[in-house]
């Protein structure tokens, strides 16, 4: 699926926490999610998604690691039929660095929570392409395009597909180590 990648994500873990945002519009209004956003134009992945976690939670993160692609498409309640998608990466703070369990911020709301009510496939406050893609993220050391199709805000179909080789290299994240802790994505 050849979407264009218009938009970062980033899940922060601390300990056994994850901070998400709740955000108070679209996409994904009143849902759970990871922090991320637009990329702007000729801004790379890694730039893009370090400038927004820094926007939306104040925290200044030294890195992030690439963890694959989210693609979506289909058909989302009062509005038109819509496709996108977004580089996807995981990140570590300490206890210090965390910041406060619950904050209100422009965007929604803040708040560390287990990742295991995120990972629960039926717990409905949280995007359901959340729980998908993010447990292969943390779990599986290849890095996948995880392609999502949406009827009337419901996740229908979800399918995993492994990265070309040279993704990386095409869109100059190649320095960047991916989840694995290695730059090439297959072994
Ligand atoms: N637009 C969009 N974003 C999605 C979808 N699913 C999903 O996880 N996301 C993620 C990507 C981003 O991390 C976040 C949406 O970012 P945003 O719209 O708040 O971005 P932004 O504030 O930088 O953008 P903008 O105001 O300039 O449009 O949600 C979706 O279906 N559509």
């Amino acid at each position: 699926m050849d979407l264009p990648l218009k938009y970062t994500i980033c899940f922060i873990r601390q300990g056994d926490d994850v901070l998400m945002l709740n955000r108070n519009r679209p996409a994904n209004m009143g849902l759970w999610n990871g922090v991320g956003g637009k990329l702007e134009p000729g801004e790379d992945p890694l730039t893009g998604v370090l400038r927004e976690v820094y926007e939306e939670t104040g925290i200044a993160l030294a890195h992030a690691r690439f963890a694959g692609t989210v693609t979506w498409r289909g058909t989302w309640h009062g509005h038109d039929q819509a496709e996108g998608g977004m580089y996807a990466f995981l990140a570590e703070v300490t206890e210090r660095e965390r910041g406060p369990r619950l904050q209100e911020t422009r965007e929604g709301v803040l708040m560390w929570k287990p990742l295991s009510w995120i990972l629960d496939p039926d717990n409905l406050g949280v995007a359901e392409h959340v729980s998908r893609f993010l447990a292969r993220m943390l779990n599986d050391p290849v890095c996948y395009e995880h392609r999502c199709v949406f009827h009337d805000d419901r996740l229908i179909d979800y399918e995993p597909v492994p990265l070309p080789n040279d993704f990386l290299t095409q869109v100059g994240l190649s320095q960047v180590k991916t989840s694995s802790g290695s730059a090439n994505n297959r072994p």
